[in-house]
């Protein structure tokens, strides 16, 4: 939850500014198919700073333990599902707040990628880096048209961790995950159903959601119990792996960012973001 300052006049005449704690992300389960909706809200592109990951975390422990028959992520803007990490907050950062920032990634990561229940995204807009890293951590993605999906960090001159690449792994055969990965390549919609990074295009946000309620019911008559110990099967190598290497990944993910010639590249290409969007 983060908490914003709202100014107003007071009776009296004089400004005030009250703080008011507001939630990132909404979760609204159907009373008819048991599923919830994870949605995240932090206008304009669902940049994962401190609090969006905060509040991602605490709704997938709501939805482990509202006993919901699945989940389902999904953005609130129009064109965008995440631009992946909030590049303020690594530009000229404050210590711990990086530090808590890369670890509230790694506890989304692995509890989206480790909850038992079935998982799928609803891609409804664009989803480079950390928000293909979220779509990526779900069993099922169903992308409309005309966006672009995948890991870029190599275009972006830094390269991406071994767990954030292991969602990649699980869907991606290995010679294009390599070649990707190495390329910093972005697949547009249709490029991604090609290779098999999505599982389905739908035409609108309301498709792709009926759409991963539909994957999710295919699971109606499985037993969950044997249901969740079978993906525990699949997914338990990769979590093992990222708990042994979690701290150290952190403090490497601070060193790489306290580089002076990274801290100028990020300057650069959040000038270059602004300069686009002023020429929308
Ligand atoms: C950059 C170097 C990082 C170095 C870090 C070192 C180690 C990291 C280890 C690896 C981890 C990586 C995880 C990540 O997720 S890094 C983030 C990478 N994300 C991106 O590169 C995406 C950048 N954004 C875009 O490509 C586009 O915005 C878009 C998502 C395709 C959407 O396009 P569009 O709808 O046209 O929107 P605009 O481009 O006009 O953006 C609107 C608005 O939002 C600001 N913005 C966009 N993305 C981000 C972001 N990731 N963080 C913060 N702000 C962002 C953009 O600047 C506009 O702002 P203004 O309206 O204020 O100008």
């Amino acid at each position: 939850m983060s908490s914003r300052l709202l100014s107003f006049v007071g009776r009296t005449g004089r400004r005030r500014l009250m703080s008011t704690a507001i939630k990132l992300t909404t979760v609204e389960v159907n009373d008819k198919t048991g599923i919830a909706t994870l949605t995240m809200c932090r206008p304009p592109v669902n940049g994962q700073n401190l609090e969006l990951l905060l509040d991602i975390k605490s709704s997938i422990n709501e939805i482990k333990n509202n006993n919901s028959r699945g989940l389902i992520i999904t953005s609130a803007s129009p064109k965008v599902f995440s631009a992946g990490l909030d590049i303020l907050e690594m530009y000229k950062p404050d210590q711990q707040r990086l530090r808590a920032v890369w670890t509230e990634l790694q506890n989304v990561w692995c509890d989206l990628y480790g909850i038992s229940v079935p998982t799928a995204a609803a891609i409804n807009g664009h989803a480079p880096a950390g928000g293909c890293l979220l779509a990526t951590a779900c069993e099922y993605r169903v992308m409309v048209p005309n966006c672009i999906i995948g890991l870029n960090e190599t275009q972006l001159g830094i390269i991406a961790p071994k767990w954030l690449v292991s969602g990649y792994l699980n869907i991606l055969p290995k010679r294009v995950a390599e070649r990707a990965l190495t390329q910093g390549r972005l697949f547009t919609t249709d490029e991604a159903l090609q290779e098999g990074l999505i599982d389905e295009i739908a035409n609108s946000k309301e498709e792709a959601v009926d759409k991963c309620v539909a994957f999710i019911g295919t699971f109606a008559k499985v037993n969950p119990v044997a249901r969740a110990l079978t993906k525990q099967q699949f997914r338990a190598d990769n979590l093992r792996q990222f708990h042994k290497e979690r701290e150290q990944d952190v403090d490497d993910f601070l060193s790489l960012v306290n580089r002076p010639e990274v801290q100028k590249g990020i300057g650069i290409y959040l000038e270059g973001l602004k300069k686009k969007a002023n020429k929308q």
